[in-house]
Formats: C-alpha cells, sequence, structure tokens
C-alpha cells in the first residue's frame, strides 16, 4: 500500500494579527488543504482578508499563530532565505497589477525567475520563455517591451513568467481586476486550461461569483475566517 501524498499547501489554525497601536487582525483560525490538482478560489467582500490569506498561502507572510505547511512540511522554522527559495521553486504569482520589469522586453520578463533559479542554460532559458509565450498566444510580441503591449498582453505575460519554473500552484491575487470582460476570459480560461492539464494547481482570489465560478472549489472569507459559501 502506498502512502497517501501530503496536501500540496494546508494551513492549521492560522491567524495574522498586525502588530499595531491597535492591533489588526487580518485572518483568524483559518484550517485548510489545497490539493494537487485542484482549482481554488477565494472569495469575501472587501477587507474579508483575501489578499492576506494569499500572502500567507504563498510564503509571503508568516502567520501570528499557527502553521503554514508545503508538501507535508512546516514551513515556520524556515528562515527567510529558505522561504524565499521554496517560492522560487514551488508557487508562482500572478497580481492584479502586472510587476512586469519596464526596461526588460518581453522574453527577458519571462527568463527573470529562470535567471534567479540557476538551472537553465541561457538558450534553454530563451527556449522555455518564446514556448510559454508561444502557448498563450504572445509568440509575435517577444522584443517588445510591456509599454508596447495592451493590459490583457501584459497579464498573460505575467502568467506565463508566474509558469517560468514550472510552479507546483499559481496563487492569483485579483487577477483580472484590471482587464475588461473579454481579457478577464482569455486570462480565466488560461489558468482553467493550466489546471486541466495537471500542469499546475491555482489559488485566486476574486471579488467576482462569476470568475469563482470557474473554480472547482471556493473558499470565503468573512472578518477574517472561512464561512461557508452564500
Ligand atoms: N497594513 C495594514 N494596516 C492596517 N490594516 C490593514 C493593513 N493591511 C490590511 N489591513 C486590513 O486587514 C483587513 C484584510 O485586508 P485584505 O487586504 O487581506 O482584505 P481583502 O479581502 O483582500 O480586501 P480587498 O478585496 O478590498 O482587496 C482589511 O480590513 C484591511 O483594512
Amino acid at each position: 500500500m502506498t502512502a497517501s501524498r501530503p496536501p500540496l499547501i494546508e494551513t492549521r489554525e492560522v491567524t495574522r494579527i498586525l502588530p499595531l497601536e491597535v492591533p489588526v487582525t487580518l485572518v483568524k483560525d483559518i484550517s485548510l488543504t489545497v490539493q494537487a490538482g485542484e482549482f481554488v478560489s477565494v472569495t469575501g467582500p472587501s477587507g474579508s482578508g483575501k489578499s492576506s490569506l494569499l500572502y500567507l498561502l504563498g510564503l509571503l507572510d508568516r502567520p501570528t499563530k499557527g502553521e503554514v505547511l508545503v508538501n507535508g512540511q512546516p514551513t515556520g522554522p524556515l528562515s527567510d532565505v529558505a522561504l524565499c527559495d521554496l517560492r522560487l521553486r514551488k508557487l508562482g504569482f500572478v497580481f492584479q497589477f502586472h510587476f512586469l520589469l519596464a526596461e526588460f522586453t518581453v522574453r527577458e520578463n519571462v527568463m527573470v525567475p529562470m535567471h534567479k533559479l540557476g538551472v537553465l542554460s541561457l538558450r534553454q532559458r530563451t527556449e522555455r520563455a518564446e514556448s510559454l509565450l508561444g502557448s498563450i498566444g504572445l509568440a509575435d510580441h517577444l522584443d517588445k517591451y510591456p509599454s508596447q503591449l495592451s493590459g490583457g498582453q501584459r497579464q498573460r505575460v505575467a502568467v506565463a513568467r508566474a509558469l517560468a519554473n514550472e510552479p507546483e500552484v499559481i496563487l492569483a491575487d485579483e487577477p483580472t481586476g484590471n482587464l475588461d470582460t473579454k481579457n478577464s476570459e482569455v486570462v480565466q480560461d488560461i489558468l482553467r486550461s493550466l489546471v486541466d492539464a495537471g500542469n499546475t494547481s491555482v489559488i485566486m482570489v476574486t471579488h467576482d461569483p462569476a470568475l469563482a465560478a470557474h473554480a472547482d472549489r471556493n473558499i470565503h472569507l468573512v472578518d477574517g475566517r472561512i464561512v461557508p459559501t452564500p
């Protein structure tokens, strides 16, 4: 009998409190699991803690109490450098703003995470960037700069960059928040097809129930706690 795989990401009674003069509780007692191959949406009213939860799941922030585990391994004991390395190898991020580097071409932007990881040769990095960009319809824009693209194209480059190091999960915070309906659907379809192809899992924050419906499962937050999705 083979042992079952641990969840891709798990939180155990995670609470994050900002230690301000009047402490602010961002999320409270969150226990959840995300399995490999899942597309999970995170919804909730403005200020309910969606982004805060995503930052904790993405190891960009540390809980005040509780534990975040990746592939069954507790991340609390890891140094900031080790967390950074784990993020680089296993996680890809897409935010509402694309955060592309203005002075780099589209191709170079996608190569940056591969360069940081330091596994592939320059030729391999170039080929992988071109292949990723080609797969999302940007083969004709490799040498352009972000300023020469439309908002939808920029966000597709951001998705390609998030995929650069073959992450196990993409964490997306309102990835279509700045896009019109058509481009929003294109980016949604790309995320959905990545999951369907078995390439990666997706955890996506959105305030839009219609977009959340693209996911396999929803986590709904109110006042920093998980509640049943309305
Ligand atoms: N640096 C901060 N100082 C004070 N309060 C903060 C800070 N960061 C977040 N908060 C508060 O924590 C709560 C959770 O914020 P968070 O951004 O996670 O919510 P959200 O659900 O993603 O909101 P939105 O949908 O508006 O982006 C909010 O009430 C917010 O005002």
